[in-house]
Order: C-alpha cells, then structure tokens, then sequence
C-alpha cells in the first residue's frame, strides 16, 4: 500500500518534469499503480487507517507524486452538492475552459509541500477534461468550481507545475481577476 514515506517532496526533480503520456490500452502494471492510488486517497479518508498508519489526508494524487513520471492521476472527493469523483485516469487533457477563474479562499496546500505557503491560487472556475479511465474508457468531465479546483490541482502535477507557482508573490492574498471565491 501507498504510505507517506512514498510520497516525493519538493526538491525532487521529478515534480518539475512534464510527464509521459501512457500507452493506451493501460497495461496491468500501469492500471494496479492507478488503483493503489485511488486506495490511498480512500485510506488517507479513513480515520482509523489514517492514523494507523500516519497518512497526510488527500482528495487527490498524481503519479509523480509517487516517483512516476506518468500522465496518471487520482481524484477522491465529494463536492459542495455531494457528488462523489471518485476516478483513475490516464492521460488526462483539459480540453476546454472557462475565462473565469476561481480559487480556494483557504489556499491549497499540497502532500508533497511539507510546510504551509499561504495564498490564493487562481485557477480556471470550470474545465472540460478528457482521459481514459481504468476500465479504458474515454470519459469528458465537465467540472465546475471544488471538482475543477482538483482536477487542476492534478494536471498540474503532471506539467511539473506547483500550486504555489499561481500564488501572487507581491500580494498572495490580492483577489484575483475576474475570479469567484470558493469557502
Ligand atoms: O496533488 C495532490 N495533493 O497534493 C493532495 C492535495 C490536493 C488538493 C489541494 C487543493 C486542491 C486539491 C490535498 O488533498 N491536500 N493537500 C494538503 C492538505 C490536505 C489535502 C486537502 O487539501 N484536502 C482537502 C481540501 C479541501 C477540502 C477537503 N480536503
Ligand atoms: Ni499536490
């Protein structure tokens, strides 16, 4: 299982390189990588198993957050009108989205960032993303708001891109442009 002693942390080169895209379809290796991913986003939400085993709670997880360069990620949340995401996915592309922006009024933070880095990060307030998902099917997810927060928050990852790399370093707190608060 994915514990924390697995998760890279900045200063690894690994977080600043573009991730390779993965063949298609996802060979067994690639798909069991994708569910322990999923499995410790689910296990850093279980209380007990949290704590058991000392896991940093997430609702999402990119693969070079585990030492793979690879276009794979995981998302495990429930948004603000509780709708569960809950997916695995290869080769996720923002295909789309919105001129409006928003951002977490709390700032992000991140699992391999040990220490706070206070701010807002702007992000896009709705995305379309198409990947492929561990059965191999083509999804589009339209995503709005928390959802499209998290699945930035991911690609990112993937592009060797760091939350803190949107925050305003003159004013972190300066509201951003054409952009809505999300609580
Ligand atoms: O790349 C993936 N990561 O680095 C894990 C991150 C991803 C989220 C950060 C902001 C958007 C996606 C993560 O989940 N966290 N970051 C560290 C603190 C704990 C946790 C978190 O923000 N939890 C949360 C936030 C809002 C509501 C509920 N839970
Ligand atoms: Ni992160």
């Amino acid at each position: 299982m994915i514990t924390m002693k697995d998760i890279i942390r900045e200063g690894d080169p690994i977080l600043r390189e573009v991730a390779s895209e993965v063949d298609l379809p996802p060979s067994e290796e690639n798909k069991e990588t994708l569910e322990e991913m999923l499995q410790y986003l689910k296990n850093s939400q279980d209380e007990q198993i949290c704590d058991r085993y000392n896991l940093r709670p997430g609702v999402g997880l990119a693969a070079p957050q585990i030492g793979l360069s690879k276009r794979m990620l995981a998302v495990h949340f429930t948004d603000f009108n509780e709708k569960l995401y809950s997916y695995g996915l290869f080769n996720p592309r923002i295909v789309s989205h919105s001129v409006e922006k928003a951002y977490l009024t709390s700032g992000e933070g991140c699992l391999s960032v040990d220490r706070e880095v206070p701010g807002y990060v702007p992000r896009y307030a709705r995305v379309t993303i198409k990947a492929t998902d561990l059965e191999g099917n083509e999804v589009k997810l339209r995503l709005r708001d928390f959802a499209a927060i998290v699945f930035q928050h991911e690609i990112d990852h993937l592009n060797g891109v760091m939350f803190y790399d949107h925050i305003d370093p003159d004013n972190p707190f300066k509201e951003p442009e054409n952009a809505k608060p999300l609580d």
